[in-house]
């Protein structure tokens, strides 16, 4: 028996629907991208869409490995955290960006929807994990998947997004219409727990 296939989620699906990609408005932001690049035409063999099961066998966590520490995780545990986080429906939004000619991963983007009780029982987007693969950065391409991320939490109905980034990418989400807020500037605290 095939432990990944009976235990976790089929082998290719998307964690949400690719058609809600389609029904965002890129002409508000076309200024901030020259030339001019959107989901539904990012450029020559680059697929704009959904995390699907399958990118494990296309290399998103060596993708997430340019972010930051992935430690060991193999198709099974990924397969268990997809199917998790696809049963959360309206909270993950993991999209990818695919170079169709070699099949392969090349941008990635996290959009987590906390539902609150506060703002009118608000939802509220994190913008996580961006990362463009080294060879493919200085096009615009981490532009273009912030930006999705940000009209997607529009479209679903965000009453903000928030990100925490290292001090030397501020100017880059500054250019994309992030901004400090009065007295709110030292965001980011943390306490990291030792396992
Ligand atoms: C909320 C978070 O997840 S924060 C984590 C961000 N991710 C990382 O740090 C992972 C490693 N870095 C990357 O993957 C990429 O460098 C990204 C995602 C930050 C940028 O992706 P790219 O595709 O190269 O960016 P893109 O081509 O759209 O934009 C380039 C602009 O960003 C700026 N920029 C990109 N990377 C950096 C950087 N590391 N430091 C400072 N500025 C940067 C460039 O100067 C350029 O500015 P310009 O348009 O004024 O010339």
């Amino acid at each position: 028996m095939d432990p990944v296939k009976h235990s976790t989620a089929p082998d290719d699906e998307p964690l949400f629907d690719p058609d809600v990609l389609k029904k965002l408005d890129f002409s508000q932001h076309s200024s901030k991208l020259n030339p001019s690049i959107s989901v539904m035409d990012p450029g020559p063999s680059l697929l704009v869409r959904p995390l699907y099961s399958s990118d494990y066998n296309k290399g998103i966590l060596e993708l997430l490995g340019q972010l930051t520490q992935v430690g060991y995780v193999d198709q099974e545990t990924f397969l268990k955290r997809f199917t998790a986080m696809k049963k959360c429906s309206g909270t993950y939004y993991v999209i990818v960006i695919e170079d169709t000619t070699i099949n392969k991963v090349v941008g990635a983007a996290t959009l987590v929807v906390e539902q609150k009780f506060v703002h009118d029982s608000g939802l509220r987007g994190l913008l996580e994990d961006v990362v463009i693969n080294d060879n493919y950065r200085g096009k615009q391409l981490g532009k273009l998947i912030v930006i999705t991320v940000c009209l997607l939490a529009e479209h679903i109905g965000c009453y903000k997004i928030t990100l925490n980034c290292k001090d030397k990418l501020i100017p880059f989400y500054q250019s994309l219409d992030f901004a400090f807020e009065p007295d709110q500037s030292n965001s980011c605290m943390t306490i990291r727990f030792s396992k």
